[in-house]
């Protein structure tokens, strides 16, 4: 798979702090990846986020995007190949029309009309939010806002898209409705990053996984791996999800389980107690 962003011992400082926020980051994400970016509070997650976007710039190492170095290119080119999606929607909607929200994106690109409109239509059916577009997006529920937000940068048709603590705040049925989207994204090609602390929704949706904790990274490789390296979570004051802490109960006791999700620990089981009662 052809690299979007690779990120070479990346240092960051935010001004006026002498810590270091980032301490030589090196992360390479290839097309059509589907990535969790896990860890503490402070750990980096969101520094390292923004700086593959070209909201932060490195102090020190680099960040290509496209190939483009993200201190040399001017931001609104690095933001048009890595949108945004930050975790409060509120920060982010501005228009009084869930259509000119969508709309605003595509139209600052310069395209011409009738592609906004395709762009806006498209972006809309995507999250499920036709025949919204006259409505107010602060008379949407929350978890309409958030795909509202996904919408806006969609319609930019960016190559990867970050998504910012997406279930912060979701009742079940929106955290079921992002999961869902973020895999159909995913499967219709956009390259996804989620910066989250929501092990389970980690545990669902993302292919790999890196772990990060005093600006480096602890870990990087495929989600089951990363969950199943328990020590390491420990070390970084991580809990694994309650399915892989089920799991690892059940193997103390003999059981060869494996499970990520709630599907697949009932499969687990379901073949375990058939062998046993055989
Ligand atoms: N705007 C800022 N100004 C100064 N320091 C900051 C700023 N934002 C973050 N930091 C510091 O940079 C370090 C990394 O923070 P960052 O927000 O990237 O971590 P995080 O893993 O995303 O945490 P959280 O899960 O709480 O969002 C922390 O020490 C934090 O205090």
């Amino acid at each position: 798979m052809a690299t979007v962003i690779e990120v070479r011992d990346l240092w960051f400082k935010y001004p006026g702090v002498d810590d270091w926020a980032l301490r030589g980051v090196n992360f390479t994400l290839s097309s059509g990846e589907l990535v969790a970016i896990i860890g503490q509070n402070g750990g980096g997650k969101t520094t390292l986020a923004k700086n593959l976007n070209g909201l932060l710039k490195p102090t020190k190492g680099v960040v290509l995007v496209d190939g483009l170095d993200t201190r040399s290119t001017p931001t609104r080119e690095i933001v048009r190949r890595v949108g945004y999606v930050f975790q409060n929607p509120s920060h982010q909607i501005f228009e009084s029309k869930v259509w000119e929200e969508v709309a605003y994106g595509p139209r600052n690109l310069g395209l011409p009309e009738d592609e906004v409109r395709n762009r806006v239509r498209w972006a809309l059916s995507l999250v499920g939010l036709e025949g919204f577009e006259d409505h107010n997006p602060y008379d949407l529920d929350y978890s309409k806002m958030k795909l509202l937000t996904i919408a806006s940068v969609l319609a930019m048709k960016p190559k990867v898209i970050v998504l910012d603590e997406p279930t912060t705040g979701q009742d079940h049925a929106g955290r079921h409705v992002l999961a869902k989207l973020v895999r159909q994204l995913n499967s219709e090609g956009f390259t996804i990053v989620v910066i989250t602390h929501d092990m389970r929704f980690v545990a669902e949706v993302a292919k790999r996984v890196v772990l990060m904790a005093d600006g480096r990274i602890l870990l990087d490789g495929p989600t089951r791996e990363v969950l199943y390296a328990v020590d390491v979570l420990r070390r970084a004051a991580i809990k694994p999800p309650q399915i892989v802490q089920l799991s690892l109960a059940l193997r103390e006791i003999g059981f060869p389980m494996n499970a990520l999700t709630l599907a697949e620990a009932t499969e687990e089981v379901a073949r375990i107690l058939r062998g046993t009662l055989k």
